[in-house]
C-alpha cells in the first residue's frame, strides 16, 4: 500500500488512521514491484531510488540522460503535490490560500493538471523499449498506457514508492477497513453493516435522503455517495435526467475492464527464498500489454508477513484484467468450467516464467471473475473504475465532489484524481472539506464558490 509512511503530506492512510485515534504497525516492502517483460528484461523497482536508477540504467545505458530527465519531472510535481496541505480544490479560499503560500507550487500542478505522463517521456526518450517500459509502469496503476495517464497521477506514485514507500500492514489490508471502522464507532460513529442503498431519495430536486433494499429509509442534510458515478447517476438516481456534468464525464471516461483474480495457497518450497512480494508479467509481446488476460499481476503478501499463511504455506493473489462481457449468459457448469479453464492458463504461464512447480505445489484455489467482483463491490460490470475514452487532457475532465444534485455528492475512483487507495483517500478528504464547508463547520464564501465552481465546470468542458 501507498501512504503508510510517517511523512510528508501525501501518507494519506496514516493520516486518516490517526484522525480516528489508531495506527497500524507496517512493513516496509524493499521493492515495489518486479517487472518480468518481452526480450527478458527485468526491473526491480527497488525502494532507493538510486538503485532502482541504476538498474533501468544497466538496461538502457544510452538512455540514462532520458531516465534521469524523466524521473526527474516527475519529481518536481511530486514536490510540489507533497508540499501543500490537501484539501478540497472545489473550496475557494483553501485554493486561493494555497496558491498565495505556495504560488510556484500550485502553478507548478496547474500547468502539468492537462498534461499525460506518455508526452513528457516521448521528450527525453526515444527507445521504443524503455518507452514501453513506462507504458507498463502507468499500466499497473491506471490500466491504460503513459499516454493516457495523466502526469501528475504518474508522478505521485512513481515518487512516492521511494519517497513515503511501500509499506504493509501487519495482519493483512483488510485490517485497514477494520481500524477504520473502529476508530470511527469509538468516535460516536454509527455503521451499518449489509445495508444495501437502492435509490436515493429526492425532495425538490434535492438529495435528502436514501432508501435500502429491505424498505428502510434514511434521511441527512448531505448524502454522499462512494458508488460510482455510473451506479450513482445510473442506479440510484434511475428515472432521473443525467446531468450535463455527467453526460460529460460519460463523453470522456468509459468503464475499465474488471479483474479475473486466483487466490491460492502454496506450498512454500516451489518460490525461491529471495522472490519479491509483487511482480508484473508480460512475456512476449509488448501489444499484449492492454489486452484482457495479456498481463499477469501477481502479488505474495507472505514474503512480508508469514502470520497470513500457515507454516510451509505462502499465498498468492494473481490477477489479470478481463471483461465482464466474457463471463455474462453462462449456465453454470459452464461458467465453473471457463472459471477452471482460464485460471490454470495464467497459472501456467506463472509456471513458465517463474515458478517451475507452481501447479502442483497448490493447496487451495479460489477463482473470482468480473461478476464476483460486481456482486461484492457493487460496482457496475465490476469494473475497476474510469478509463479515458481517449486521449485524456490529464486530469482536467475529472469531476470533483459537488454534483448537479444540491445536496449529493460523490467520493472513490470515478471522481478527481482517479483509481488508487491515494487517489480515492484524497477524493474523500476533498469531499469531508467541501461539505464541512457546506454545512457550516469551515469557513465559506458564496460569491467565491459560485465563481470557481462555474470556472472549473467550463475548465472540464475543455477535456
Ligand atoms: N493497492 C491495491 O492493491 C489495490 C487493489 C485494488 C483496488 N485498489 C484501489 O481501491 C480503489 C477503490 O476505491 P473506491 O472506494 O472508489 O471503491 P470501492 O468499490 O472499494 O468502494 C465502494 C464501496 O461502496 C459500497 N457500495 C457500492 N454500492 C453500494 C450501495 N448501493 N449500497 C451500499 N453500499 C454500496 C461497496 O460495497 C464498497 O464497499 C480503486 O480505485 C483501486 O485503485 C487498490
Ligand atoms: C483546480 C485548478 C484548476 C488548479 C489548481 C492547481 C492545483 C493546486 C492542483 C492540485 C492538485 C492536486 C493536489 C492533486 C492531487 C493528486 C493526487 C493526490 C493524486 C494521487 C494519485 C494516486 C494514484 C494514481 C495511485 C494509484 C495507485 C494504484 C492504482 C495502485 C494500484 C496497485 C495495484 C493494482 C497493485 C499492483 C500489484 C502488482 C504489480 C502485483
Amino acid at each position: 500500500m501507498f501512504g503508510f509512511s510517517d511523512k510528508g503530506n501525501l501518507n494519506l492512510i496514516t493520516q486518516a488512521l490517526e484522525a480516528v485515534g489508531c495506527k497500524m504497525q507496517v512493513i516496509p516492502d524493499p521493492t515495489t514491484v518486479h517487472f518480468h517483460l518481452p526480450s527478458n528484461l527485468s526491473v526491480r523497482v527497488h525502494r532507493q531510488y538510486g538503485e532502482f536508477i541504476a538498474e533501468l540504467t544497466k538496461n538502457f545505458p544510452h538512455e540514462k540522460e532520458g531516465i534521469l530527465k524523466f524521473y526527474n519531472e516527475c519529481w518536481k510535481i511530486f514536490n510540489a503535490l507533497n508540499s501543500l496541505e490537501l484539501k478540497s480544490l472545489e473550496e475557494p479560499i483553501y485554493l486561493f490560500g494555497q496558491f498565495f503560500q505556495k504560488p510556484l507550487e500550485c502553478l507548478t500542478l496547474a500547468y502539468y493538471l492537462p498534461q499525460n505522463a506518455g508526452d513528457i517521456a516521448r521528450k527525453y526518450i526515444k527507445d521504443p523499449q524503455l518507452l514501453s517500459f513506462i507504458d507498463a509502469e502507468c499500466f499497473i496503476v491506471s490500466t491504460v498506457n503513459a499516454l493516457q495517464t495523466p502526469m501528475i497521477n504518474a508522478s505521485m506514485v512513481l515518487c512516492d514508492r521511494h519517497f513515503g514507500g511501500i509499506n504493509y500492514p501487519v495482519g493483512g489490508v483488510g485490517g485497514i477497513a477494520k481500524s477504520l471502522a473502529k476508530g470511527l464507532v469509538e468516535n460516536g460513529s454509527e455503521i451499518l453493516y449489509k445495508a444495501n442503498v437502492t435509490s436515493i431519495i429526492l425532495a425538490q430536486g434535492k438529495a435528502v435522503g436514501v432508501k435500502l433494499s429491505d424498505g428502510r429509509e434514511f434521511f441527512a442534510k448531505t448524502i454522499v455517495s462512494n458508488a460510482t458515478r455510473w451506479d450513482t447517476f445510473g442506479k440510484l438516481l434511475k428515472g432521473e435526467e443525467l446531468p450535463k456534468e455527467e453526460v460529460n464525464f460519460q463523453k470522456v471516461y468509459v468503464k475499465a475492464p474488471s479483474f479475473l483474480s486466483i487466490h491460492m495457497g502454496v506450498k512454500a518450497e516451489v518460490l525461491p527464498p529471495d522472490t519479491d512480494c509483487h511482480h508484473f508479467v508480460l512475456e512476449n509481446d509488448w501489444s499484449r500489454l492492454e489486452e484482457p488476460y495479456g498481463s499477469i499481476f501477481l502479488s505474495i503478501p507472505t514474503m512480508l508477513d508469514a502470520s497470513l499463511a500457515p507454516e510451509g504455506r505462502h499465498i498468492l493473489h494473481i490477477f489479470t484484467t478481463s471483461p465482464i462481457e466474457d463471463w455474462k449468459g453462462l449456465p453454470l457448469k459452464d461458467y465453473e468450467a471457463k472459471k477452471e479453464l482460464v485460471a490454470d492458463e495464467i497459472i501456467s504461464r506463472l509456471e513458465k516464467k517463474l515458478f517451475p512447480g507452481l501447479k502442483s505445489s497448490i493447496v487451495f484455489k479460489e477463482v473470482g471473475t468480473p461478476k464476483t467482483h460486481r456482486r461484492y463491490l457493487a460496482r457496475d460490470n465490476g469494473t475497476y473504475g474510469p478509463m479515458p475514452r481517449r486521449t485524456p487532457k490529464g486530469l482536467l475532465g475529472m469531476p470533483f465532489n459537488t454534483t448537479a444534485i444540491h445536496g449529493l455528492y460523490c467520493v472513490g475512483d470515478s471522481c478527481f484524481p482517479g483509481q488508487g487507495v491515494i487517489a480515492v483517500a484524497f477524493s474523500g478528504v476533498m469531499c469531508a472539506h467541501r461539505v464541512a464547508a457546506d454545512i457550516g463547520l469551515e469557513k465559506k464564501s458564496p460569491v467565491l464558490d459560485a465563481a470557481l465552481l462555474r470556472l472549473l465546470g467550463w475548465l472540464r468542458t475543455l477535456a
